[in-house]
């Protein structure tokens, strides 16, 4: 799949690196080793500032957490500081979870202010020292050198190798995750979080891990730093070192390992070589983060999607038979309910019962009564505000009915989240494309494959034999979707290039990949032209033939509406005011009467 091929500017850096202390001074190779410890700061803030969106300004309380762990835990009871490496990790990772569950929905400007409220409130319990452990304001001093049995990590040169050897370690370790699942996850979730939630992804679940493993990363960092100064002191972990580290992140460019290790130079170099004017480094950095966001919102070194090879020759090996492409088919696991009285749920797939959603005073639906019939294409109709697309939210878990039931299958799903609900088999679009922008074609279609595969971190990381042929698995699939919708040939391209026609059909193949059996589709020929809308109609009535699927849609376009659908259920203010077949609803006067009002 992927292009192997000698990469000889990153042989020539790992030369550099590996020699470079060999001919610099003891204040340069210490310069070097504050620059590995920032990359490794850089990076753990990269996994949730540029990978998942997530805005933490209070990064350094993990770092912080990291560094105090190692301190008392190697001053009080001499326990050996390599020994405490991956106690920091833990503790800090601890830490992360217990502190951001409570406010992991939080987004944006509010997740920011929080998160510099979490670095505050540790900064100042370092200081007031609550259970006479952290030193109070002159910290923890006495911190012991780390050593491998009899040989001590105790000079310059060997902190320097010790901190690179460990970042290069990292840097493997997150440039697999980032190709994983599970940094596709991450990166859906920071393009668009429904999108994501509705694809399958567990949104809650992957900003948590996201969080914990930035911190135990920071905690790690914290411990090594902790070894080299053999002090630790609150001064160190303040809000002006959680900013240095988000300048790090936003310089480099978001989501880009490489862009924080480059970032982290930046800051710590810098201030090295313009020594006279120090006293102005923040001014500097305010400079150079304004004028990257001005000249490169993507920051110096941005994150260049990975480019997978899709030539035609390869395709040939997909298979056109879609049950085959069924290989990992985990049964989902669903807790809910099952409704006895089967009769009404054989015949439908779908069916609600008596559904009611409002918005503060307004009710947007009222006790609505809907059944989508087993293979068949059931259409929503009404006019403009008639509360259509609040049954689709509703239905798929955007919104919480205020009363009455939804019911898949026979199964209750009401109440239940997005991404268990497309987990159950249902899958849709949105009325408004909602892709993910500066992701591929390919990566926007595995969006919809994310919750039949399994591999986590641990497998993602050692790349086992499972993981590899899950990933090779979802990117078939994926590329047998794109040629379906007939997109085969952009793949690589970024969703947001394609021209709108093409990503209202790569929205749809996103849907497909994830082998739903009720398709829901919220106005899918909006924004078509003649051509495309016939086009449009043609594959929806050949899925329905192919797959075992049953389609339910929003739609203005009448033709489109009349041509194809089975069954057409009128809505108006929230209410359905007829239902039947499309040439009975054509005519039906209440119909008429809600699109051009009762005559006089
Ligand atoms: N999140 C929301 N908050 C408040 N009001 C909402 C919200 N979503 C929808 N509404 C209101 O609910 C009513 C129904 O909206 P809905 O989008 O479901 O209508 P629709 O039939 O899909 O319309 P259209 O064809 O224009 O998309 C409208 O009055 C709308 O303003």
């Amino acid at each position: 799949m992927r292009r192997k091929k000698l990469n000889l500017p990153l042989l020539l850096v790992i030369v550099f690196f590996c020699v470079y202390p060999f001919f610099s001074n003891f204040y340069w190779i210490d310069v070097a080793f504050f620059f590995g410890v920032y990359a490794l700061l850089g990076l753990s803030l990269n996994i949730v500032l540029g990978e998942t969106g997530l805005f933490d300004l209070g990064h350094a309380a993990f770092y912080a957490i990291g560094a105090y762990v190692t301190a008392i835990l190697n001053t009080s009871f001499g326990i050996p500081v390599i020994w405490l490496l991956p106690v920091s990790a833990l503790a800090a990772g601890l830490f992360a979870y217990i502190v951001t569950s409570p406010i992991i929905h939080l987004r944006g400007d509010y997740l920011c202010v929080v998160t510099i409220g979490i670095g505050e409130i540790v900064r100042l319990a370092l200081i007031n020292n609550p259970f006479k452990l952290t030193g109070g304001p002159n910290g923890i001093t006495g911190i012991m050198r780390p050593s491998f049995g009899l040989f001590a990590i105790d000079t310059s040169i060997r902190f320097y190798f010790y901190v690179w050897g460990i970042l290069a370690i990292f840097i493997i370790c997150l440039i697999r995750l980032q190709r994983s699942r599970i940094g596709r996850a991450w990166n859906y979730l920071r393009e668009d979080e429904i999108a994501a939630e509705m694809s399958g992804v567990d949104v809650r679940r992957f900003k948590l891990l996201a969080f914990v493993l930035g911190a135990a990363l920071a905690g790690v960092a914290g411990n090594i730093y902790a070894s080299k100064l053999m002090i630790v002191s609150p001064d160190t972990f303040t809000f002006l070192e959680s900013s240095l580290l988000f300048c790090i992140v936003m310089l480099g460019g978001l989501g880009s390992i490489p862009g924080s290790v480059l970032g982290a130079g930046i800051i710590t170099i810098f201030p090295e070589i313009f020594r006279v004017v120090a006293n102005y480094r923040m001014l500097f950095f305010g400079g150079a983060l304004v004028i990257t966001m001005i000249f490169r919102p993507g920051g110096i070194w941005p994150r260049k999607r990975e480019v997978i090879a899709l030539q035609a020759d390869e395709a040939s090996d997909v298979k056109e038979d879609i049950k085959a492409l069924k290989i990992i088919d985990p049964m989902p696991t669903s807790n809910v309910a099952t409704n006895e009285d089967t009769s009404i749920f054989e015949r439908h797939i779908l069916v609600t019962d008596k559904l009611t959603m409002a918005f503060g005073g307004l009710v947007a639906v009222k006790d609505l009564d809907l059944v989508v019939g087993h293979g068949k294409i059931t259409s929503i109709i009404g006019p403009n505000g008639a509360g259509k697309t609040t049954v689709f939210n509703v239905v798929t878990g955007i919104y919480k009915p205020v009363s009455g039931k939804v019911y898949f299958e026979g199964k209750d799903i009401t109440g239940l989240k997005p991404h268990q609900i497309t987990s159950l088999g249902i899958a849709r679009t949105f009325q408004n494309i909602r892709l993910f922008p500066n992701l591929t074609c390919i990566e926007n279609v595995m969006a919809g494959l994310h919750y039949k595969m399994k591999s986590y971190v641990v497998s993602s990381i050692l790349r086992t034999d499972s993981q590899k042929t899950e990933e090779k698995w979802a990117f078939d699939t994926a590329r047998y979707w794109l040629m379906k919708v007939g997109l085969g040939n952009v793949g690589n391209e970024l969703a947001k290039n394609l021209p709108y026609g093409k990503q209202k059909m790569l929205e749809l193949a996103r849907a497909l990949s994830s082998m739903p059996r009720l398709l829901i589709l919220d106005e899918p020929s909006s924004g078509l032209n003649d051509r495309e809308t016939e086009d449009l109609m043609i594959f929806l009535e050949n899925i329905l033939d192919e797959l075992d699927i049953s389609i339910l849609l929003i739609e203005h376009d009448m033709n489109l509406v009349m041509g194809i659908s089975h069954w057409v259920v009128a809505m108006d203010m929230g209410m359905k005011i007829a239902e039947g077949k499309p040439s009975d609803i054509y005519n039906h006067p209440r119909v008429i009467e809600a699109y051009l009002g009762r005559e006089e």
